[in-house]
């Protein structure tokens, strides 16, 4: 029995509960539930805080789990990355009062702000920095405004809090975070499949199933637009003249590519989303 931590709440409860849905597990009914067993997939999950769910899988405790990368790397526990999953993606940045620091030694002897302090505070032992750290549990972007840092050091997706504060990113990122599926320090079997699982809702969510119609003389062309995963799958048409081709495209990409193809000369083209894959 695999034994999986998902967060409960915060930024990656949802999506999280949504990968797992998608790649056939059973999900809670009750927000209150924190344990929910799952026979048929011979997994059982476990709804933890995300800050302590590396602490969980790194201990042994559990065998994986769903987390940040920051979360992870701050937690300093035993457990590492096995997949990085594409969603709650952001940047880890230091940030200041506009036109007030421009590089890391500015830094120096400064007080500075996180809810990460293990992280912030590695990154800048590594690059020779003393600064006096001032650990939050959130709302960091509020420390300058009320006197307790001179700086801080956060989580920016859109840059749209820290904007409000009239405060402005600087430096290199410390770190490009995203939700990550985490093991521990022992072997788990049935990690290979969630994994598997985990990357197939990836592809249904990224990818589209793309067919149409086209003069068979041109499809060097059409595969030069549109080239599959692997290459385009080509099937003959009553119409000797004609075949029909099915290609995986990324969605983002569907009516640039539909375009071009269209213009090449390609009819009927026809694109459907695709529920599951393994590939
Ligand atoms: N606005 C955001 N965009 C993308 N990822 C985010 C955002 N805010 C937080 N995260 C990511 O979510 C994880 C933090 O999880 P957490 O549950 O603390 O989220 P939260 O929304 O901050 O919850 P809480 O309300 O408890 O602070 C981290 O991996 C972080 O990088
Ligand atoms: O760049 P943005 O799009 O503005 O997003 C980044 C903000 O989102 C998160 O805050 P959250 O709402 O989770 O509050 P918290 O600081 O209390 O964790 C994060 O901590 C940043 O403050
Ligand atoms: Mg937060």
């Amino acid at each position: 029995m695999l034994r999986i931590a998902v967060p409960n709440k915060g930024a990656l409860a949802e999506t999280a509960a949504e990968y797992l849905k998608e790649a056939g597990y059973n999900g809670r009914r009750d927000p209150k539930e924190l344990i929910v067993a799952d026979p048929k997939n011979d997994v059982e999950f476990f709804y933890l805080r995300p800050r302590d769910i590396a602490t969980y899988v790194g201990s042994g405790a559990l065998d994986v789990g769903i987390t940040g990368r920051d979360l992870l790397i701050d937690s300093g526990s035993d457990a590492h990355e096995d997949e990085p999953l594409g969603f709650a993606v952001s940047t880890f940045r230091f940030a200041g009062p506009a036109g007030a620091f421009q590089t890391l030694d500015d830094l120096r002897g400064k007080r500075l702000a996180t809810s990460y302090p293990v992280l912030v505070g590695g990154y800048l032992a590594e690059r020779g920095v003393e600064v006096h750290l001032v650990k939050l549990d959130g709302a960091v972007e509020s420390a300058i405004r009320l006197g307790v840092a001179d700086v801080i050091a956060d989580v920016v997706e859109t840059g749209s809090t820290l904007r409000k504060q009239g405060l402005e990113v600087f430096g290199e990122p410390i770190l490009r975070s995203e939700a990550v599926l985490i093991a521990g320090p022992n072997e788990a079997p049935g990690l290979g499949t969630l994994h598997r699982r985990l990357e197939g809702v990836m592809v249904a969510r990224r990818y589209v199933l793309m067919d149409y119609d086209l003069p068979s003389e041109l499809i060097e062309q059409a595969t030069a637009i549109a080239s599959g995963m692997e290459s385009p799958t080509i099937s003959p048409t009553r119409d000797p003249a004609w075949v029909a081709v099915r290609v995986m495209i990324p969605r983002d990409e569907i009516n640039h590519i539909m375009d071009a193809l269209y213009e090449l000369g390609a009819r009927a083209i026809l694109v459907t989303p695709i529920h599951a894959a393994r590939l």
